[in-house]
């Protein structure tokens, strides 16, 4: 069992401090090679302030350790930047009272390239403790100072690669760079008797968001050179970087997931998300090309009733090259439709190579495996009898979290292709 993230101490009781030297320790050595962002390819690495003790959702728990789906939160978020394989190390800080627990999520969720360090008592000062492991002024270190350094909230888990390397390629160019939203409400100001003292005008302001992204010396010297009072009160590191550096940073639209997990509404909300991307793409692998074919009306079938749902479509010999992509895609789902044979030999390398990717290490993967068999050329006893080994496969994959399900359609050949595809749902 994993260690259950401690709840945590008041903030300001918390031991460590900018001034103090946090120690990283590299968890995995394997660091992806860095890929080019833009014309010339930056180092990247990244740093998550997951610190926090989140008052505003009211739990005990940490709110980066809160269960959404029965993983912790930062999980998601950890998953969403390993995925992008030009980021080459992702600096997480972390209280000392939750290292362990930080520790045992990293190793059940397999995630990559992580280094931890200790957080501080403020985010900008998890966030310094991070930037601190990553320059090179640190003996004992292994890792190296990047060209570019994302700075990401640990409970944004929608991050997606595009905004990152919109950030990224624009600190390049700026220095600097943060994602913004619309505001959803005016921003007022009151005055000292409560009452209103003057509104921003809506259209032109906007919200602050992550992931920022900065040029590793604009912002480590900012860090370097900030009062104590903005590390201990401030909430904008764009804001370090124009008061410390002299930069303007570039503001780059981002989209509506992007938003902090806060309160324990956030917490349903992200649920849903993730639910909502887990459903809706479907991988349909056809053992034949004949366009005639009643699998061919299947996928049909599927892109019309399900118009909000991905369908791609593999041919078994390419299951194996596209895998990469289809799992790196987060599909959960698969029908395979069999004509051409009725034993399942390709239904258990595609098991093979779900349980290889570790998919199923988060939710249970779906996979239908529909035969089509024609009475008049396949001796039903024989088939059934092949057939219903499945039953047994079944099981014993659903102990990997992979539910396997069989459908058998046994059709008069003189009927294909049937009238209404509907009776293929
Ligand atoms: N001392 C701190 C405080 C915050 N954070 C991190 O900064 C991010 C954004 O901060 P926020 O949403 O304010 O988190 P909390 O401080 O945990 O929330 P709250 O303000 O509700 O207590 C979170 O990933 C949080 O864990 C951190 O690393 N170290
Ligand atoms: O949205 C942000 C942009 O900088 C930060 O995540 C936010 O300001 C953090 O502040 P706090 O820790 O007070 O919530």
């Amino acid at each position: 069992m994993e260690p259950r993230p401690a709840a945590p101490r008041p903030r300001l009781c918390d031991s460590l401090g900018a001034d103090q030297t946090p120690s990283a320790s590299t968890l995995n050595a394997a660091r992806a090679e860095a890929r080019p962002a833009g014309r010339r390819a930056p180092a990247v690495a990244a740093v998550l302030p997951a610190g926090g003790s989140g008052e505003r959702m009211g739990v005990p728990t940490p709110k980066q350790f809160c269960p959404v789906l029965e993983r912790p939160l930062i999980s998601y978020t950890l998953q969403a930047l390993e995925r992008v394989c030009w980021i080459k190390d992702i600096v997480v800080a972390v209280t000392g009272e939750n290292m362990e627990a930080m520790k045992g999520i990293i190793q059940k969720y397999q995630h990559q390239r992580i280094s931890l360090v200790e957080a501080g008592v403020t985010r900008h000062r998890s966030i310094f403790n991070g930037l601190k492991a990553l320059a090179e002024d640190q003996p004992d270190s292994k890792l190296s100072k990047p060209e570019v350094v994302i700075i990401h909230d640990a409970v944004r888990p929608f991050v997606e690669e595009d905004v990152l390397l919109k950030v990224v390629t624009a600190a390049k160019e700026y220095g600097a760079a943060g994602a913004i939203r619309p505001l959803v409400s005016t921003v007022i100001s009151p005055s000292a008797d409560g009452c209103l003292d003057h509104s921003l005008e809506r259209a032109r302001h906007r919200a602050s968001e992550m992931p920022q992204a900065f040029l590793f010396d604009v912002i480590y010297e900012a860090y370097q050179q900030c009062s104590d009072y903005d590390l201990e009160f401030g909430t904008e590191c764009l804001q370090l970087a124009l008061k410390y550096g002299h930069i303007k940073a570039k503001l780059v639209e981002g989209s509506p997931d992007l938003w902090k997990v806060t309160y324990k509404r956030d917490l349903y909300a992200a649920e849903s998300i993730i639910k909502e991307r887990i459903s809706q793409h479907i991988c349909l692998i056809m053992d034949t090309k004949d366009e005639n074919h009643v699998g061919h009306r299947l996928e049909e079938v599927l892109k019309d009733e399900l118009n909000h749902v991905k369908v791609t479509s593999r041919l078994p010999c390419h299951t194996g090259r596209d895998l990469d992509q289809i799992v790196s895609e987060q599909c959960y789902s698969y029908v395979c439709v069999n004509v051409m044979t009725s034993d399942f030999e390709e239904i258990r390398k595609l098991v093979n190579m779900l349980e290889e990717s570790n998919l199923s290490i988060l939710y249970p993967v779906v996979v239908i495996s529909v035969y089509f068999l024609d009475y008049k050329s396949v001796p039903f006893d024989q088939k059934m009898e092949n057939l219903m080994q499945i039953r047994e496969y079944a099981k014993e994959v659903k102990k990997r979290n992979i539910l396997l399900c069989g459908l058998l359609i046994y059709y008069p050949q003189v009927f294909y292709p049937p009238q209404d595809p509907s009776c293929l749902t």
